[in-house]
């Protein structure tokens, strides 16, 4: 079934049964199977065409799919709207977990839009089905309406395999700015700096893609998967792609952000890109605009942890496209006195949001001057995508190397990119650091067969 509901809380199906099973001995790598269920070992195989969820990075994560609850939110306050609708669900949830991991039991998935105005708001999905893979063992959840019944299988809730179906022909075109109006945008950025407006600010383009067939998101998120084990592949109600940013994950009271700021484009040629790490990690600028996304981020967490660890210099992230300067910043949270709980993981993603990576430095300031001159709605681009479980834990990244696929029009999407700005930018790297990044959803969209 699916309840769509504006107001958080209602329509909850009752009760909300959810039943977590164990897969380890099912349909392993190898083991013949008479169905031709999918192996699990490949969670992406198990997607069906329709509305994919997915959270996967090096093969493990979660694919989910059907729709059991949609809640939509809007305006400034849309994560603790989302939240209680989440915990609305709960109340009403009947829970038998045999796996008890990190992503068994409820779980939902979320996306969130950039801007507290954009019409986008964000969305919460509870799934139907979900399967997940973690450190070898692998599970099956189903999110019902209705009774306590037997163990749900694998073959009665996944579909024979359709492969996904390539994209064929793409046509691109410039989105709300062109590519070379975009550098007067990143001018207009640089002019605020030195005027003192701000330290730092995110400045994004869009590009309209046009495929020939609909899109099969599948096939996007199994090369963006291949290509980019290292990033986290996503898909939230048409939203896609493969992030290397990770807001925040929260796990049984240990917080962790990877945080990531200063970028140089590869060359393709390994010996010239490791003279390039070296550059990117002694770059004045690229440092400059690294410490402010990781102060703003290490300042968000404080409030909430006893103890934080902010590493003192960044290492060189290696991506096929680009290198990025990155920080992984953990902490411990508070631990919570009487009947309080910790702060959930989307909580924690509200706080951070947006960070200085995304947005600049001071936020205020910064969000006023991407209003004023980027020329476009972000949607759900650079906002917290990801994955909440029963007890608040959960990851969400920054919806960064991505595409929204138009929910009227299947064979429409907008392409993301943005770049950090500081006093010594120059909008023509700029928009060539902007092409670098929009690589991985071109690619994603490719016409030759997923490797
Ligand atoms: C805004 C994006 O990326 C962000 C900006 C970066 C930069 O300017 O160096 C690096 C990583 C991200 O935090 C994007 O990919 O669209």
């Amino acid at each position: 079934m699916s309840t769509q509901t504006s107001a958080p809380g209602d329509a909850v199906p009752q009760p909300l049964v959810v039943r977590t099973v164990p897969l380890d001995d099912l349909g392993g790598r190898g083991t013949p199977d008479p169905a031709g269920t999918p192996d699990p070992a490949d969670l992406l195989d198990l997607l069906p065409t329709d509305a994919p969820l997915a959270w996967v990075r090096r093969g493990d994560g979660l694919v989910a799919w059907g729709e059991t609850l949609r809640v939509e939110v809007h305006g400034a306050d849309r994560f603790a709207r989302a939240e209680d609708a989440w915990r609305a669900v709960l109340a009403h949830a009947v829970v038998r977990d045999e796996v008890r991991l990190p992503g068994t039991g409820p779980v939902a998935f979320a996306s969130f839009a950039f801007d507290d105005d954009s019409p986008a708001g964000g969305v919460v999905v509870v799934p139907r089905v979900v399967v997940g893979r973690r450190g070898g063992r692998t599970w099956l959840t189903t999110i019902t309406a209705g009774r306590i019944g037997a163990a749900p299988a694998l073959a009665d809730v996944v579909g024979p395999r359709v492969p996904p179906v390539a994209p064929g022909d793409v046509e691109y075109r410039d989105g709300a700015v062109a590519a070379d109006a975009w550098q007067d945008v990143v001018a207009q950025g640089v002019a605020a700096i030195r005027a003192g407006e701000v330290d730092k600010v995110v400045l994004a383009r869009d590009v309209h893609a046009r495929t020939q067939h609909p899109v099969d998101v599948r096939w996007a998120l199994h090369r963006l998967a291949r290509r980019y084990p290292s990033c986290w592949t996503f898909s939230v109600d048409g939203l896609l792609g493969a992030t290397p940013e990770l807001l925040v994950r929260s796990e049984k009271g240990l917080v962790t952000s990877r945080v990531l700021a200063g970028t140089i484009r590869r060359t393709g040629d390994d010996a010239a890109d490791m003279a390039r790490a070296a550059i990117l990690a002694h770059s004045s600028k690229d440092l400059e605009e690294h410490e402010y996304a990781v102060t703003s981020v290490a300042r968000a967490l404080e409030p909430f942890c006893s103890s934080t660890n902010v590493p003192d210099v960044p290492f060189v992230l290696h991506l096929p496209n680009v290198l990025h300067l990155a920080s992984d910043v953990t902490g411990v949270l508070t631990a919570p006195t009487g009947d309080a709980a910790h702060p959930s993981s989307l909580a924690l993603a509200a706080a951070l949001h947006p960070t200085a990576a995304v947005c600049g430095t001071p936020t205020t300031a910064a969000r006023a001057l991407i209003a004023r001159v980027e020329g476009m709605d972000r949607a759900r681009y650079a906002g917290p995508v990801g994955w909440m479980g029963a007890d608040g834990d959960g990851e969400w990244g920054i919806a960064l190397r991505s595409a929204q696929v138009d929910a009227d029009d299947p064979r429409a999407l907008r392409l993301f990119a943005g770049c950090g700005i500081v006093a010594a930018s120059d909008p023509a790297a700029e928009l060539a650091e902007s092409e670098a990044k929009l690589v991985p959803m071109r690619d994603a969209l490719g016409a030759d067969e997923p490797a």
